[in-house]
C-alpha cells in the first residue's frame, strides 16, 4: 500500500522492482527487445533516408540509433530516468511528471527503469524514442512502427473480408428489424471488436499477431474467455441516450472511442462505429488517438487516414464499401479524429481533470465512451496491485467523465471487478491467465448513480 498525492491509501503501482513479476520481466526483456527492433528498422531504412535527404538523412540515422542504443544501455543497466530535452509541447509536463515521481520517492531511491512505476518508465520509453527522432532532423517525423502497423493490416486481410461481409449483410436489415435483432448484433460486433485487441505488437515485441480466421465464427468459442460482461449496461446506456434524443431531452448521441491498436483492432473499431451510427445508436463518434508512435501498433493520425485509404482501395466489393462509407462519415463530420498529449503521458485517468481539464470536459459530452485495450484500462485502474475482488468504480477513482466501457484483452497483471474466488480459480487452471491475453473484459461504469444494468 502507498499514499497518493492527496494522501488517500491505495495499492503500489506494478513496478519492475519485483523479481520475477509481469513488470520486471517487460522491463528486462521485451522493452529492450523492442528498442533493438526499433534500432535495426531504421538502420534497414537507411538507404531510404540516403535517397530522400542525401548525406544528412545518414547523419541522422547515426545519430538517432546512437541515441536509441544510449537508452537502451540506461535501460538495461538501471539508470536514473532523465529529464526530456528536446522542447517540445510536452516536454514540460513529461518533466514535472518526473519532478513528482521524485517527490514520491522521497529522496531514498532514485527514479530508475527498474524501481519506479512500470507504467511510467514504459509510456517513457516511448517518448524517448520520440525524443532520439526529433532531436535529427530530416527523419523527426519517421515511423518507426509503420512496417509493422502496415504488415499487421495486410496479413489480417482474410479476417477483415470476412467482417466486412457480413456487416454488409447487417447493415441491410438495421431499418427495419426488432430491438432484440439489433441487440444481437450489437452484442457481436462488440465482441468482435473486444477481440480485436488480440491483435497488438507490443506484447509479441513486434512479432506478426495478426487475425487469420474469420472473427464472427470464433465468437461463441471465445465467449467462456469473457471474465466480466456488462454489455447490458452498454447497451441500455446507448438505448437510454436513443429514447433521450428521440423524445427531444438530449441532442449529442456520441460515442467515443479511446482507440488501442492499428491493423486489424482499428478495423473492428470502425465496423462497430458504423453499425453505431447506420443503425441510429449514436449520431456522431469520434475517435482518440496518439500524437506520435506508441506502444508499437497504436493507431496514430496517419494510420487512422491510412486505414480508411486502404479499405476503400480494397480489391473486395463489401470492404471497399465500407471504406467509401466511412470516408464519407469523415467528410461529412459524423466521424472525428482527435489527438490529445494527456493521451501519450504517464499518467493515471484519474489525474486526468486536473492534468488535463480540456479533455475531461471534452469526454464529458459523450454518451459512452469505450476504452480499447490493455495500456487503457491499466490507465484506468491505475495500474496497481488492486484485489481481483475490488470494484472497478473504486478502482477508477473518481474518473467518471461519463458512462464509460473497458474492452480489453488482459495482458498485464491488474484485473478488478471479479467475483470472490474467480481470480484464484483462474490463477490454479492457467498461471499465466492475466498476461497470455487469451482472457478478456467487457467492464462497465456509470457516473450516474442510477446504473441503467
Ligand atoms: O495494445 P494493448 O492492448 O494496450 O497492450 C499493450 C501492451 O503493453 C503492455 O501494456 C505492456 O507491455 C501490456 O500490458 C500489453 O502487452
Amino acid at each position: 500500500m502507498a499514499a497518493d498525492q492527496t494522501g488517500d491509501v491505495v495499492p503500489s503501482s506494478l513496478s519492475a522492482k519485483v523479481v520475477g513479476s509481469f513488470a520486471y520481466l517487460t522491463v528486462r526483456d521485451r522493452l529492450p527487445t523492442i528498442l533493438t527492433k526499433v534500432i535495426d528498422t531504421i538502420h534497414r531504412n537507411k538507404n531510404k533516408f540516403f535517397e530522400e535527404y542525401g548525406e544528412e538523412g545518414i547523419q541522422a540515422e547515426k545519430q538517432t540509433i546512437s541515441l536509441l542504443s544510449k537508452l537502451r544501455n540506461e535501460l538495461q543497466t538501471d539508470k536514473p530516468i532523465l529529464a526530456l530535452t528536446d522542447g517540445l509541447e510536452d516536454a514540460d509536463s513529461w518533466n514535472r511528471y518526473l519532478q513528482r515521481q521524485q517527490g514520491q520517492c522521497g529522496g531514498q531511491e532514485v527514479v530508475s527503469w527498474f524501481k519506479s512505476p512500470w507504467l511510467y518508465v514504459e509510456c517513457y520509453m516511448y517518448r524517448r524514442i520520440r525524443e532520439a527522432l526529433w532531436l535529427n532532423p530530416p527523419i523527426s517525423g519517421y515511423d518507426v512502427f509503420n512496417e509493422g502497423k502496415t504488415r499487421s493490416f495486410f496479413e489480417s486481410q482474410q479476417a477483415i473480408m470476412a467482417l466486412c461481409t457480413y456487416f454488409e449483410a447487417v447493415d441491410k436489415k438495421t431499418e427495419d428489424i426488432s430491438e432484440n435483432q439489433l441487440r444481437e448484433y450489437f452484442n457481436k460486433l462488440l465482441q468482435v471488436c473486444l477481440w480485436g485487441n488480440k491483435c497488438d505488437l507490443s506484447i509479441s515485441a513486434g512479432v506478426d499477431n495478426s487475425q487469420k480466421i474469420s472473427p464472427i465464427d470464433s465468437l461463441l468459442a471465445l465467449q467462456t474467455f469473457i471474465l466480466v460482461d456488462d454489455s447490458d449496461a452498454v447497451w441500455s446506456t446507448l438505448i437510454s441516450a436513443r429514447q433521450q434524443r428521440q423524445s427531444g431531452k438530449r441532442s449529442s448521441g456520441r460515442v467515443d472511442f479511446v482507440l488501442d491498436n492499428a491493423g486489424f483492432e482499428l478495423v473492428t473499431d470502425l465496423v462497430l462505429a458504423d453499425f453505431l451510427v447506420s443503425s441510429g445508436l449514436a449520431g456522431e463518434v469520434h475517435f482518440h488517438g496518439k500524437s506520435f508512435p506508441w506502444f508499437v501498433s497504436d493507431v496514430t493520425a496517419e494510420d487512422f487516414q491510412w486505414t480508411i485509404r486502404q479499405t476503400m482501395a480494397a480489391n473486395h466489393r463489401w470492404m471497399s464499401q465500407r471504406g467509401l462509407r466511412w470516408q464519407q462519415y469523415v467528410k461529412e463530420g459524423v466521424w472525428s479524429y482527435h489527438d490529445h498529449p494527456f493521451w501519450t503521458q504517464p499518467n493515471e485517468f484519474c489525474d486526468m481533470a486536473a492534468d488535463a481539464p480540456d479533455l475531461y470536459a471534452a469526454l464529458q459530452v459523450a454518451d459512452l465512451l469505450l476504452f480499447k485495450g490493455d495500456l487503457n484500462y491499466r490507465k484506468l485502474a491505475g495500474d496497481r496491485d488492486w484485489d481481483h475482488t475490488v470494484d472497478f468504480d473504486t478502482a477508477l477513482r473518481g474518473f467518471g467523465p461519463a458512462p464509460l466501457c473497458s474492452l480489453r484483452t488482459l495482458k498485464a497483471n491488474i484485473q478488478v471487478g471479479l467475483q470472490p474466488g474467480q481470480g484464484s480459480k483462474l490463477s490454479s487452471q492457467d498461471p499465466d491467465w492475466m498476461t497470455c491475453g487469451k482472457y478478456a473484459v467487457i467492464q462497465f461504469y456509470s457516473p450516474n448513480s442510477d446504473r441503467q444494468d
